[in-house]
């Protein structure tokens, strides 16, 4: 079977996982509604292909610099965990690709390898460093430390997180992370006193019950509180993932963001929530410039990538395409994946008119029917 789209990468990646574990990829909370519609909503979308436009240099590279990197394109793979179910080296081969193909990574808390091993091999990609905050804040501290030690730029708070959605695929599979799977970011923590601490490894969790592996999680956090501490622990910048309204992303600036990144956590969690294209334009216009923002939740292809850059986005993530690559060819999977995005945003850009990233804009799109409105 050729592999010409991130659908086929799909299909493959179907035939070569257990079905428990290719289970709890794809599935979403819930009734899937926020699952499906992040796919449907970006085709009411439709660029306005200009013509006779000098389309013979094109250039994919994002409009500004990302911590001070110049990428290939706008596009990165966001943090998922558990690599090594899809492939041995894990994180190593996700980041290695992402690194040969001059993309960024964001890392998951619940990485296979740690931070540091990660980021020895993708020096220049390893960037974002995904943190979940634990009720003991101690592991959340200890991985900030660690994170800003190995060198990464920025930590991605997810904020959409204070519960595990329900994910009925995985109890009706009993699924449980096999006890072999490391948990390269949790060994040897301690909580600065020399006492060891631990986080319970998810196979010690009720079968099929996610919601006991997430009740280590702090569902507490608030921007007022959790903002601060985190600037008074880390030097690094710190990013809210999981944002899907301006009033967030108004409150997060307030509390000192440097980084925005919208996102429904791939239809996992709030189930019948905005697909992430629609709640881009309104982060957007509240956000007005001051801080980046970044989108991820069903991008396939490189119409979903010009588009979410069309409504404003600076940079737009994949994650289960990451994901398939690896359940298909480990690195070399996940560098087919990014080379079929990346060459698919360069054509639908030529075909567009824009020959480069700043030539996409609002006026490349319009959308049909009506949008949400507020109650
Ligand atoms: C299997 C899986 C594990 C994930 N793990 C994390 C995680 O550890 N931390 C996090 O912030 N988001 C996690 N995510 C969400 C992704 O970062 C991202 O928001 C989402 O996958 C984007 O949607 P897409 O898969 O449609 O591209 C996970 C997603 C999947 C599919
Ligand atoms: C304790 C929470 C673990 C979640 C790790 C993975 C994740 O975010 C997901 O969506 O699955």
């Amino acid at each position: 079977m050729k592999l010409l789209t991130l659908d086929d990468l799909e299909k493959k990646a179907s035939q070569r996982i257990e079905k428990s574990v290719f289970d709890f990829w794809q599935s979403g909370a819930g009734d899937l509604s926020t699952l499906k519609e992040n796919r449907n909503a970006f085709s009411r979308y439709k660029i306005i292909g200009r013509t006779m436009v000098d389309v013979s240099r094109l250039d994919t590279s994002p409009k500004n610099e990302l911590f001070g990197k110049k990428f290939r394109a706008p596009i990165g793979v966001a943090p998922s965990s558990h690599h090594t179910l899809a492939s041995p080296r894990g994180e190593l081969a996700t980041a290695g690709a992402c690194e040969n193909t001059k993309v960024p990574i964001g890392l998951s808390s619940y990485s296979n390898y740690s931070g540091a091993e990660v980021k020895d091999a993708a020096p220049n990609s390893a960037v974002f460093f995904q943190l979940y905050v634990f009720k003991n804040r101690k592991v959340s501290e200890q991985l900030v430390r660690r994170a800003e030690q190995a060198g990464y730029k920025a930590i991605l708070l997810t904020s959409d997180t204070p519960y595990l959605g329900q994910r009925y695929a995985d109890a009706r599979n009993n699924f449980r992370l096999p006890r072999n799977v490391r948990l390269g970011n949790f060994e040897d923590l301690d909580d600065g006193k020399g006492n060891k601490i631990k986080i319970p490894h998810p196979v010690e969790q009720k079968k099929g019950d996610s919601q006991t592996a997430s009740n280590v999680i702090d569902p507490s956090l608030n921007w007022a509180e959790t903002i601060p501490w985190l600037k008074s622990i880390t030097n690094m910048q710190i990013w809210a993932k999981g944002i899907i309204c301006g009033e967030d992303a108004q409150l997060a600036i307030d509390a000192g963001i440097d980084g925005i990144w919208v996102s429904n956590h791939g239809g996992r969690q709030l189930d019948e929530t905005l697909p992430t294209i629609e709640a881009l334009q309104d982060v957007v216009d509240a956000v007005k410039g001051r801080v980046p923002v970044h989108l991820d939740g069903g991008v396939r292809t490189g119409a979903d990538i010009f588009k979410a850059l069309a409504i404003g986005a600076d940079f737009v993530w994949v994650g289960r395409p990451a994901l398939w690559g690896l359940a298909c060819n480990g690195q070399k999977g996940v560098e087919k994946m990014l080379e079929i995005l990346i060459k698919d945003l360069s054509i639908t850009m030529g075909l567009a008119g824009t020959p480069s990233v700043a030539d996409i804009s609002r006026k490349s799109i319009v959308r049909f029917g009506p949008r949400y409105s507020k109650l």
